[in-house]
């Protein structure tokens, strides 16, 4: 990285700006040490317990921008996830700041929804923990349920017997039932089937429309490259590229194709040199 590239960012038109932060997580682990000296130590909270750091995310800046979806791409453990939950207010940053035009809804496989109750009346109850009154749950429950596709049939069930692609759409359809301003749609659409696909991709064009902006965590790049008119790429915890979807998982796929290959030396070459292009972006209010 030789040089930064300063974002003027405007509050009129940013939805969410990530001013140089970042996420080092704690994990606490048993020792293995024996004997009876680390027996009392332990039982006096004073040994037994190690501490490890894992540098989740590295400080980084980004600007997103009314009616941008951006998507988000990275190998497995890479930390977009992590980045996803900073933004929500799930995790707090280590250092930086992150702001947000309004609290961003996660829709993801983990969701709340209730398993014992129907699909009914997990429209009810998601609606309401949204935030919604009694008189707009009413309203929205026929465009919910037309979203989701769901038959009378399978509403009338608990959402254990779902298949989890039943339970995705109509997470799908609670979670955007509000328009909310800002969506991270977490690995949610793996599950669906195409005319869910469909679906979710005109919702979210409804959205980006509406002057909101939509973030895609995926591990599908024709996904991404459907479904989003931005994308960064995050790895070992980094951003390594911004840009159009088009050519950012291009350039992505050179990285896990060589790495599948166990071209282990060249793909961290190639690495090295997509880092070398980014240019990062630092925050300055105007
Ligand atoms: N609760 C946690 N405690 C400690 N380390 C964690 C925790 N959650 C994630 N990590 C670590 O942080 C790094 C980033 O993880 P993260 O889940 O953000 O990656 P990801 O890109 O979303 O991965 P995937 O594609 O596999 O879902 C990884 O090294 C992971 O082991």
């Amino acid at each position: 990285m030789t040089a930064t590239e300063t974002v003027a960012t405007t509050v009129s038109d940013a939805t969410v700006v990530i001013d140089n932060a970042s996420l080092t997580y704690t994990v606490r682990s048993a020792t293995k040490e024996t004997g009876p000296r680390s027996l009392i130590q332990r039982i006096r909270g004073v040994a037994g317990v190690s501490q490890q750091y894992v540098d989740a995310l590295k400080p980084l800046s980004l600007v997103v921008r009314t009616g941008e979806a951006v998507g988000v791409i990275g190998t497995n453990g890479s930390g977009k996830s992590t980045l996803m939950k900073l933004l929500t207010g799930h995790l707090p940053p280590t250092q930086g700041t992150i702001y947000a035009t309004s609290t961003p809804v996660m829709l993801g496989v983990n969701a709340a929804l209730v398993k014992q109750i129907s699909g009914y009346d997990n429209i009810t109850l998601g609606c309401l923990a949204m935030g919604m009154t009694r008189q707009q749950v009413e309203e929205k429950r026929e465009s919910v349920i037309e979203l989701s596709g769901l038959e009378d049939r399978a509403l009338r069930l608990p959402m254990k017997a779902y298949s989890s692609g039943m339970a995705s759409r109509l997470q799908f359809a609670i979670a955007t039932s509000m328009d909310p301003e800002i969506l991270i749609i977490d690995e949610a659409l793996n599950t669906g089937d195409a005319q869910f696909r469909d679906r979710t991709a005109a919702r979210i064009d409804e959205l980006r429309s509406q002057a909101g902006s939509v973030f895609l965590v995926s591990h599908s790049l024709p996904t991404i490259r459907e479904m989003t008119n931005r994308c960064i790429w995050v790895q070992q915890g980094e951003l390594v590229m911004d840009g159009d979807p088009a050519e950012v998982t291009k350039a992505y796929h050179g990285y896990t194709k060589r790495m599948a290959q166990k071209k282990y030396e060249e793909g961290a070459k190639y690495l090295d040199g997509i880092r070398q292009d980014y240019v990062p972006q630092a925050v300055v209010w105007s």
